[in-house]
């Protein structure tokens, strides 16, 4: 367990993996922890350096005094890599966490490698929708929307086969502080990236749970067409979660993805001609 300051603020973070391996940064969604990418980085770190962060107002990060948006998480996520001395890194990003991987990507290409997006698009929700979450949360607490959420974030067939894991998640969102919560709802409530992502560079990867009921498999695909290098995979029997529900289907993608070669890229270094002609041709296997 390791703490870093940063960007103003107390972020909690763990380091696990192979040290010498490619790395990669994970960004979670609303209302969980770190706790999330436990299976998947149990199949990824005999390979990869992994880096894990529970973005501020969650999990034992620091909840800040002013609500900031999905740029200032860019920057918390930004200050995390300058600590733990990466320049680059694969960025993985779930919901909230794919908007704060794709800002990075945006404003800051020359740290991105690659990007994963999972269940997440440019623009979520509304702000209708938003400002009541906001308003429910802050006067009667995350807890009085937890069994509405629970039915966004997981299938049917994960409640009944897992009653207790689905109930100790429940657990994780609805400690999720009132206040962290709220901030980040505001956050996505006024975000909107959908003309900026099509400055991306990063070769990318976007994924969908095919049950998600957050993020609705066409509208993560609506943001896959948006990005130029952008190849699109869905993953059957998930639904917001898919780390949580297909653990193994979640760290083969990202295996195949970020062990295909680019080889100067992989840590930040120029991208070769090659490759770009290849992308730009359509040929590159991820890019189809
Ligand atoms: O809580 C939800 O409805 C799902 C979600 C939207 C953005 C996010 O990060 O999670």
């Amino acid at each position: 367990m390791s703490f870093a300051r940063t960007n103003g603020v107390v972020l909690h973070y763990r380091r696990l993996g192979r040290s010498a391996g490619p790395r990669i940064v994970f960004a979670n969604s609303l209302g969980s922890d770190l706790a999330i990418w436990d299976d998947v980085a149990d199949e990824l770190g005999r390979d990869f350096d992994l880096l894990f962060y529970d973005k501020r107002g969650h999990g034992l990060s620091e909840v800040a005094p002013a609500p900031r948006g999905i740029a200032d998480h860019a920057d918390d996520l930004a200050g995390l890599l300058d600590h733990v001395g990466w320049g680059s890194a694969a960025v993985c990003g779930l919901s909230v966490g794919g908007l704060i991987a794709m800002d990075m990507a945006v404003r800051a290409p020359e740290r991105v490698t690659r990007l994963v997006l999972m269940d997440t698009a440019a623009r979520i929700g509304t702000p209708e929708a938003w400002n009541a979450r906001i308003e429910a949360v802050l006067h009667q607490g995350v807890a009085a929307i937890g069994d509405q959420i629970m039915e966004r974030w997981f299938s049917f067939a994960y409640r009944d086969a897992e009653p207790d894991a689905f109930a100790g998640w429940q657990r994780m969102l609805e400690r999720t502080p009132a206040k962290g919560y709220a901030d980040t709802c505001r956050a996505l409530r006024d975000a909107d990236l959908t003309g900026a992502i099509a400055r991306i560079v990063a070769p990318t990867l976007v994924i969908a749970g095919d049950e998600d009921l957050s993020t609705p498999p066409e509208l993560v695909a609506d943001t896959a067409r948006r990005i130029p290098a952008a190849a699109f995979r869905t993953i059957a029997g998930a639904g917001h979660l898919p780390c949580i529900e297909r653990p193994g289907d979640v760290s083969g993608l990202l295996r195949d993805f970020l062990s295909q070669r680019l080889p100067a890229a992989e840590q930040g270094g120029p991208r070769p001609r090659a490759y770009d002609k290849e992308r730009q041709d359509g040929r590159h296997s991820l890019f189809r």
